[in-house]
């Protein structure tokens, strides 16, 4: 039998996984997403055909998996108020929150569950999304199964078994399109500087990033070849990457994101007090 997977809060993220969950297959009258407004449902009901609730626990009460969708900082109210629900159905919890620990969440929902932890990506909106997963110990091979089938619909899945190195997956994944998207603004800025029009700036360094993601995906070759394979001896490319060496590139990428990873361990102990 299908499981009736209900998402609790319908913004960004749960937008984007139950987009990718309809088009790789899931029957819409097997999803439910809430929301305390139904002017956030009604676009989702008639865009994927899904069912909606503004009752969370009402949605609970029916549901196998249950997705944590709203903002940490409001994450205890929302688990308190259905914790009824939740203990009496005792589903699958997956929270894609930020920080907030598998106990924490447990803890406020009322006693030990199968609970999944998900630090996903917005690349999730077009499909292309990276996701590291932790489950504890209740959760069984079925429900690892299903929570992989969950996040493979809008991108790549990778488990941990340490609940910490999800700050490390922060770090590595969740945080990192804005590295990106802060490199896109950089060379945009870099090519008007150079003279070309900002916008033919802006679409040269987006599609290079995609061909190179692609092509670094597709090779069997390490990046480190795949770059010393565009850098002719005494060409132009040795003059850049010599001068992101000398700038300490990596020394700098390796404190933003150590960085990243403490503030999501802080987030936890900010927020996950119990
Ligand atoms: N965005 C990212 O890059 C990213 C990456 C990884 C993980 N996450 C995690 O994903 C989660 C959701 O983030 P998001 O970006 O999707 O936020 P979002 O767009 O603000 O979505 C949260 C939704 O929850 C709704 N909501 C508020 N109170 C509720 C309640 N009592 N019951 C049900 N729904 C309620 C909000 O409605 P109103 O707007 O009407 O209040 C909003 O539509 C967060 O925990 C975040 O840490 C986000
Ligand atoms: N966005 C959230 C933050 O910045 C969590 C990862 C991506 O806190």
């Amino acid at each position: 039998m299908a499981s009736t997977i209900t998402f609790i809060g319908a913004g960004n993220m749960a937008g984007a996984i139950i987009g990718g969950m309809i088009e790789s297959g899931f029957s819409p009258d097997d999803v439910i997403a809430t929301s305390p407004s139904d002017d956030v449902l009604a676009p989702l009901r008639e865009r994927l055909g899904i069912r909606t609730e503004t009752d969370n626990a009402a949605a609970v009460a029916e549901s196998d998996v249950v997705v944590l969708a709203v903002k940490p900082q409001i994450m205890r109210q929302v688990c308190e108020q259905m914790r009824d629900a939740v203990q009496a159905r005792r589903p699958l919890i997956v929270s894609v929150a930020a920080g907030l620990p598998a106990e924490t969440l447990e803890a406020w929902l009322g006693g030990e569950l199968p609970l999944v932890r998900c630090m996903p990506n917005t690349p999730a909106l077009v499909g292309a999304g990276a996701a590291g997963l932790y489950a504890n110990a209740r959760v069984d091979a079925d429900q690892r199964r299903l929570a992989t089938e969950l996040m493979e619909a809008v991108g790549l899945v990778e488990w941990v078994e340490d609940e910490a190195l999800l700050d490390a997956v922060t770090a590595v994944s969740g945080s990192a399109p804005a590295y990106f998207f802060l490199m896109f603004e950089a060379m945009e800025e870099a090519g008007v500087t150079l003279g070309l029009p900002a916008d033919t700036a802006r679409r040269l360094a987006m599609q290079t990033a995609l061909g190179a993601a692609k092509m670094a995906l597709a090779s069997d070759k390490p990046p480190a070849e795949l770059k010393r394979n565009v850098m002719s001896p005494g060409g132009t490319t040795e003059r850049a990457i010599a001068h992101l060496e000398d700038a300490e590139l990596r020394r700098i990428m390796g404190e933003a994101m150590t960085a990243c990873a403490d503030r999501a361990a802080e987030m936890a102990d900010e927020l996950g007090q119990r």
